[in-house]
């Protein structure tokens, strides 16, 4: 998979390249290109943004260098890319988008700021590409570039070869539409705090049980609309009892 992002911040899209996903990228798995948006401005103050038609606070990003930049990063790779505009007013952002954009051969990213990128830049891309305009969360940042760091490593994770154990990608906290209940590791008693007993009992099946128990209550008292949201098979006669 190919990831491009284009920004006014280019260095805010450093972490990028540390870590497991700076591994990948090393090791080929995937390859990012960070672009800087004002490489496609030809004025002497590169401006990006000009005042809203209509009047109101803030700013709005210009479609004229967008419309350059987008052609130029797309011309760059002959792979079909999916663009992706994060904004407060999106999609909601869930694993299973990450899962379905994971299968891309090219995502590309635009990142905003001000008050946001002027509509046209959305629609004209959209006669040509797949476009996705989405949210990561119910709430509003400065700009697109936090939210493109959480949405490529929700992908990146699910890129084979990308995670050491592959497997925790497909038991993931919902993928199978409950959250993660507790884990513990070493050592056996903390500050007075001692691991569940089942947990060191080496029977597998009252593990796996006690595991789902947990994640059911956890889920019940975290998330009650991931519960409502479950399909009628999801839960076995042992779920119900609980
Ligand atoms: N989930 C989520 C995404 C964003 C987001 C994404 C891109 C941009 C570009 C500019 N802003 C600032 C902004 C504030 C208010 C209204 C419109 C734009 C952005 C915010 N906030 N929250």
């Amino acid at each position: 998979m190919r990831i491009d992002v284009v920004t006014i911040f280019p260095g805010y899209l450093a972490p990028l390249r540390e870590a497991l996903l700076g591994r990948a990228i090393e090791a080929g798995l995937v390859e990012v290109a960070v672009h800087d948006l004002r490489d496609w401005t030809h004025d002497v103050h590169q401006a990006v943004d000009d005042a809203p038609y209509g009047g109101g606070p803030g700013m709005v990003m210009k479609p004229q260098v967008w419309g350059e930049a987008l052609d130029a990063v797309l011309a760059a790779d002959e792979r079909p890319a999916r663009l992706v505009v994060p904004t407060p007013a999106g999609r909601p952002f869930r694993q299973s988008t990450a899962q379905a954009w994971a299968g891309e051969q090219r995502l590309v990213f635009a990142c905003g700021r001000y008050e946001g990128i002027d509509q046209r830049v959305v629609d004209e891309a959209a006669a040509r590409m797949p476009v996705d305009e989405v949210s990561i969360g119910d709430y509003v940042l400065v700009g697109g570039e936090v939210a493109v760091l959480v949405m490529v490593e929700a992908v990146a994770r699910l890129l084979p070869g990308v995670l050491g154990n592959p497997v925790s990608a497909e038991q993931d906290s919902f993928s199978d539409g409950l959250l993660e209940g507790p884990a513990y590791t070493r050592p056996l008693t903390w500050r007075g705090l001692s691991v569940p007993e089942v947990l060191r009992s080496g029977h597998h099946g009252a593990i796996a049980r006690w595991r789902r128990d947990r994640a059911l209550e956890r889920t019940a008292d975290r998330r009650p609309d991931l519960l409502a949201a479950l399909p009628a098979d999801a839960l076995d006669a042992a779920d119900r009892a609980f």
